[in-house]
């Protein structure tokens, strides 16, 4: 499907000047229909790093940078995307990305809630983790709700892992979170190495799910426990691009390691980002992962913030169709959307 959005296709207007002037132009674009299909797995100021046939014996990474006709158009960790040129993946080659398939979601944040400018951080993922220690640090439940807020904004299934559980039980915020559904698993660091990893990658098969986590919640620990050759695979990504293993700021997608005849399934790892600024976020696509309420709200007033009077969520619940717990949980998640100190 072409898009005809913004940056869509102003740049090949502009690389491709019609001599007849104003004859109108077609939209088909007939170049590059031998192009490579790649996955993006990282992003370093300007250069991808992007699998090509996947699956197949010559699966090989390969370092590419943006074509001059794709513009100011995005590319970012996850994309599909459309390859030329030097695909060897060899020492020194540069493959072209000439153009960017069609998202099947978009995990987007803005720096923080007053900044109107949306970044879009991760594509065509399908679950988001929220890392949270059950102690050391302690849970923050504001910032697991503002977490949901964003999985549910972009169409993600949320998945909470508790971590650190040798330091605290995690009864009472799985009880917080039960209304929602989320589903949950718990681990410690002594256990890791042996069945929870195990535990948690049936969690992550044949998805690609991102990982977000505060500082000091065990992020990294788990991650390299989910992917033991995380060293190999991030090692290698850097040889294409010349840089140190630790430097890689932007998202990093890694390969759960599966058994034959396993599917595997994406770790995305989001390095030095640890919140939602959720200025951008629709209350109807939050209540879109509410299925029990979202009929509830025909009757609401327009542009109904679902947390006010004339909201017709509480006539829903109180005729009996849903569950007050979830209605409150709603409210809550609804609330964070306001920035408090300390988000
Ligand atoms: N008690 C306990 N400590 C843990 C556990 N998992 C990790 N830690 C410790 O918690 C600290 C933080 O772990 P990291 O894995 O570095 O945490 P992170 O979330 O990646 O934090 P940043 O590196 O700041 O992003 C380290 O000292 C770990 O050894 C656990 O299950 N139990
Ligand atoms: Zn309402």
């Amino acid at each position: 499907m072409r898009r005809y959005g913004k940056d869509a296709d102003e740049d090949d207007i502009r690389n491709r000047p019609s001599r007849r002037g104003s004859r109108p132009r077609t939209r088909i674009r007939p170049a590059h229909e031998d192009a490579a299909e790649g996955m993006v797995l990282t992003v370093d100021r300007g250069r991808f790093t992007c699998l090509v046939e996947e699956g197949s014996r010559r699966e090989r990474e390969i370092a590419a940078m943006k074509a001059r006709e794709l513009g100011r158009k995005g590319v970012v960790v996850g994309d599909r995307v459309a390859l030329v040129g030097d695909l060897s993946g060899e020492d020194g080659s540069l493959a072209r990305i000439v153009r960017v398939e069609e998202r099947d979601s978009v995990l987007r944040r803005t720096a923080d809630d007053d900044d109107p400018y949306e970044r879009i951080v991760v594509a065509n993922a399908d679950q988001l983790a929220i890392v949270t220690a059950l102690a050391d640090p302690e849970p923050r439940p504001r910032l697991i709700d503002r977490c949901l807020v964003a999985a549910y904004d972009a169409g993600m299934e949320p998945l909470l892992v508790l971590t650190k559980s040798d330091l605290a039980g995690p009864e009472s915020l799985l009880e917080t979170y039960a209304p929602l559904g989320v589903r949950s698993v718990v681990t410690s660091r002594d256990t890791l190495a042996t069945e929870d990893a195990e535990a948690v990658r049936e969690l992550l098969r044949g998805l690609s799910t991102v990982f977000i986590g505060h500082s000091g919640v065990g992020k990294t620990t788990l991650v390299n426990a989910l992917v033991p050759d995380r060293q190999r695979q991030t090692g290698q990504v850097n040889a294409v691009t010349g840089r140190g293993r630790h430097t890689t700021t932007s998202a990093l997608a890694l390969r759960l390691p599966a058994a034959k005849g396993q599917e595997s399934g994406w770790v995305i790892d989001t390095p030095g980002f640890r919140s939602f600024g959720l200025s951008h976020i629709e209350p109807s696509r939050v209540i879109h992962a509410f299925p029990d309420l979202e009929p509830g709200t025909a009757n609401c007033p327009r542009a109904c913030s679902h947390d006010e009077p004339d909201c017709a969520l509480d006539a829903w619940v109180e005729a009996g169709h849903a569950d007050q717990a979830r209605l409150y949980s709603l409210r809550r998640l609804l609330s964070t959307r306001e920035a408090r100190e300390g988000d």
